[in-house]
């Protein structure tokens, strides 16, 4: 390539990169829940209820805040009823919850939850270790949740898990996980978030993955939800960015992980997804110094260090949310 060509290729490739960048991207907190349902020290809920409080002060506007899975399979989320029941509801913001079949759905409709999350599996093997039967199953039970969360007025989500690969069963065909977002949406999601539950996706398997699934499925209708096993969460999301996708799940602190997938780790933590996205200059309308504090909050609590980069190289040196900003924005 002569010198000419090669500077027009550049000028076009940084092109690209800019329009990829949404000017606005939704960020959904799974910390309360998918964050704290792997932690073995049970976490009381009036922690859990006040870390909620903290992640809407700091901007957040879903929440994903409780599971009502069986106690008996996540002792951790087994306070799901006195979580919800007792939190303080902020207007505007959106406190979804996770429930894998009817009767988990009646307990939180008892909390006057307005939406719910249905959560089938990308693979057999998973399946069978988290729900105790079949994908098909599966899928039969979640429908009958979100016909009734329908019926009664309640916003649905789905998630999808181990899109990209299974820790029991390996890589995962992009043509299975198509089918399956096309059946939550048929079966009413609002929105059907990808799930990399075992953090092994990369930005080419991550692509390949999205260029079968925008076939059929709205690519605002979808959400990214990636755990960072291998550091690869933000170089994912980048290249989920460029299929129209604005919506990105997240976690405070990088906590998080499924009891059930061996091998899975913290999901993105949200401090460097907001850090991240406010040096594309995608506004968030996220403080990151209150953001930082709800994270120290629940990590001192649990005992152990932050796993989100952004908190620990902050450290003390910021005070105000602009200051920050300025620093992601290379400002200084
Ligand atoms: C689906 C089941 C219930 C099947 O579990 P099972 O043992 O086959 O169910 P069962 O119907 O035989 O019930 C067993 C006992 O649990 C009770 N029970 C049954 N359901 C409920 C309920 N909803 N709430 C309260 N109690 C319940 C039920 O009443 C019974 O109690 P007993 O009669 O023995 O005293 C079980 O496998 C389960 O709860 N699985 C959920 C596991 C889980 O929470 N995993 C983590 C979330 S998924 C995830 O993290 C991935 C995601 C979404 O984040 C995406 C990603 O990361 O990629």
């Amino acid at each position: 390539m002569n010198f000419l060509k090669k500077r027009s290729y550049f000028k076009n490739a940084v092109k690209r990169s800019i329009s990829s960048s949404p000017s606005k991207v939704r960020i959904y907190e799974v910390g309360p829940r998918d964050g704290l349902q792997n932690e073995s020290k049970f976490v009381p809920t009036e922690i859990k209820i006040e870390l909620i409080k903290k992640l809407a002060n700091a901007g957040l506007k879903d929440i994903e805040s409780a599971s009502f899975v069986s106690p008996k399979w996540v002792k951790q989320m087994s306070d799901g009823q006195e979580v919800m029941k007792n939190i303080d509801r902020v207007p505007g913001v959106n406190y979804p919850v996770l429930v894998p079949n009817l009767k988990g759905y009646q307990l939180a409709k008892q909390c006057n939850v307005e939406e719910v999350a249905i959560f089938p599996a990308g693979s057999e093997g998973f399946s069978q270790k988290n729900l105790n039967c079949s994908v098909e199953e599966g899928l039969r039970r979640f429908k009958e949740v979100a016909d009734q969360a329908v019926k009664d007025g309640l916003r649905v989500r789905g998630y999808v898990s181990c899109v990209v690969g299974c820790p029991y069963d390996g890589p995962i065909n992009p043509k299975v996980i198509a089918k399956i977002t096309d059946e939550l949406f048929s079966m009413g999601c609002y929105e059907v978030s990808l799930g990399d539950t075992i953090g092994v996706g990369t930005a080419g398997s991550v692509r390949k993955l999205l260029r079968e699934v925008v076939k059929t499925a709205p690519p605002e209708k979808l959400a990214l939800h990636f755990h960072d096993t291998y550091g690869q969460g933000l170089a994912n999301l980048l290249a989920g960015l460029e299929f129209g996708i604005t919506t990105v799940d997240s976690s405070i602190s990088g906590l998080g992980g499924c009891p059930y997938a061996r091998g899975a780790s913290g999901n993105l933590a949200t401090e460097d997804l907001v850090y991240f996205l406010y040096g594309l200059g995608v506004n968030t309308d996220i403080d990151l110094v209150k953001l930082i504090e709800a994270g120290r909050y629940i990590s001192n609590f649990l005992g152990k260090p932050t796993e989100s980069k952004v908190n620990r190289a902050i450290g003390d040196r910021f005070k105000n949310h602009k200051d920050v900003v300025q620093m992601a924005s290379c400002a200084i």
